[in-house]
C-alpha cells in the first residue's frame, strides 16, 4: 500500500481505547502496498496492523472482507483475523476513514518468485476456493467488465501519452472481451489480487494470505489467470511457463479444472492483464503524489497483454 491518510497520536491513541490489546509502543506507516493506509502498530500484547480503507473500498464492503478471513482461518487458510473491539465490531473511524486493526502475520512476500513459490501458490489459491464455498455472504466484483469500461473511460483520451498506439489496442481488447468473456464457469469466492506481495512465506513455506480488499463472487478460474500474471512472467515481461505448469499443477492437486476452465485461460488471463493495466494506468494518470506513495507501472501490464493476445494454445501456459 502506500500512507494516503496520516494519523496523530492523540487520534490513534483515542481509537485504540476501543481495543484490548495492550498499550501502544511505537507505530510507523508502511510503504507497501498500493490501495489503503496501513500501519505496523507495536504495543504491549505484540504487533498488529492498523488499516484506514481508502478510495476503492466501499464502507459498506468491510464486513464482507473481514468476515472472510474470519471464515477462512477457520477452514485452515492462514490469513490475518480481525480483532475485535469492545462494543463487539470489527470496524471503526480514524482520521476521517474508517479503520480496523488485523492481527500481524509473520514471513515475507517473495521478492523473486520461484517454481515452488508458484506450486504452493496454486495449491493456496484452490484450498481457498474450496474453503470459500460456505462462506454465506457475497460481494459483485466491481472490477468486472462494466469497472474496467468505467476506468477506461477516464483514461482513454490519454493512454497514447502512456504507450503509443495505447487506445486502439485496448478498444480491440475490450470489443473481443465483451464479446467472448466467458459467464457459465464455476463461480466463487475469488481473491481477486493473489500478488507475490499478498503471500507470505517462512523460507519456502507458505505461511499466508493477505489484502482480502478486493475479494468478490466471480469466476474461480479469472483468479487462477491472475496468479498467472502476477507470477509467472520473468523480469524482462517473458512468460515463463516452467512457473505456469507448477502453478497449474499446484491448483489441479487440490482443485481439478474442468475442460471449459482451460479452454477460457487466454480469455481469462488477457481480461485479468487489462484489469491490472487499466488500474494502474487510471492511478498514473489521475492517482495522489506522495514520498510514502509507491504508483505501479502500467507498462508490465501492456506487455503482458501483448503477450495473451499471442497465445494460440493454453499449452502455452504450461498446461499439459
Ligand atoms: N496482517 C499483516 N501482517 C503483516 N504485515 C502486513 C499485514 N497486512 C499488511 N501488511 C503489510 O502491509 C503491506 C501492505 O498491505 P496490503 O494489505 O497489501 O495493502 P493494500 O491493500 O493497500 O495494497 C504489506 O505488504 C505488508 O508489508
Ligand atoms: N496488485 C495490484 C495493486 C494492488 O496492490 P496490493 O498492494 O493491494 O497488491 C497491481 O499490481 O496492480
Amino acid at each position: 500500500m502506500a500512507v494516503y491518510t496520516d494519523i496523530t497520536e492523540g487520534d490513534l491513541g483515542a481509537f485504540l481505547r476501543n481495543y484490548s490489546i495492550g498499550e501502544l509502543l511505537s507505530y510507523k506507516g508502511i510503504a507497501e502496498g498500493t490501495e489503503n493506509s496501513n500501519f505496523l502498530l507495536h504495543t504491549s500484547t505484540g504487533p498488529f496492523i492498523l488499516t484506514l480503507y481508502e478510495k476503492r473500498v466501499e464502507e459498506a464492503d468491510l464486513p464482507f472482507f473481514l468476515g472472510l478471513m474470519d471464515h477462512l482461518a477457520a477452514r485452515g487458510i492462514s490469513c490475518p483475523l480481525p480483532v475485535h473491539r469492545h462494543d463487539g465490531g470489527t470496524i471503526g473511524t480514524l482520521a476521517g476513514r474508517p479503520a480496523a486493526i488485523i492481527t500481524f502475520l509473520e514471513g515475507m512476500w517473495p521478492r523473486r518468485p520461484t517454481v515452488v513459490h508458484c506450486r504452493e501458490v496454486g495449491k493456496v489459491l484452490a484450498a481457498m476456493h474450496l474453503a470459500g464455498a460456505d462462506f454465506a455472504m457475497t460481494r459483485k466484483n466491481a472490477l468486472a467488465v462494466e469497472g474496467w469500461q468505467e476506468l477506461w473511460a477516464a483514461s482513454r483520451e490519454r493512454a497514447d501519452e502512456v504507450a503509443a498506439g495505447l487506445t486502439q489496442e485496448v478498444d480491440a481488447d475490450f470489443a473481443l472481451l465483451e464479446k467472448e468473456w466467458p459467464d457459465h464457469l464455476p463461480k466463487g469466492i475469488i481473491h481477486a489480487d493473489l500478488f507475490p506481495d499478498n503471500v507470505f512465506f517462512l523460507g519456502s513455506e507458505l505461511s499466508g494470505l493477505i489484502d482480502f480488499y478486493f475479494a468478490c463472487n466471480d469466476l474461480l478460474a479469472y483468479d487462477l489467470a491472475t496468479c498467472l500474471n502476477a507470477w509467472c512472467f520473468e523480469k524482462d515481461m517473458s512468460f515463463n511457463i516452467t512457473k505456469g505448469a507448477a502453478l497449474l499443477s499446484g491448483y489441479q492437486s487440490v482443485r481439478v479444472l474442468s475442460d471449459a476452465e482451460k479452454a477460457a485461460l487466454p480469455v481469462l488471463a488477457r481480461g485479468s492483464a487489462l484489469r491490472f493495466m487499466l488500474t494502474r494506468l487510471y492511478d498514473w494518470l489521475h492517482g495522489p503524489d506522495g514520498d510514502l506513495v509507491v504508483k505501479r507501472d502500467p507498462a508490465e501490464y501492456i506487455r503482458k497483454l501483448r503477450f495473451h493476445r499471442s497465445i494460440s494454445s493454453v499449452q502455452e501456459y504450461g498446461l499439459s
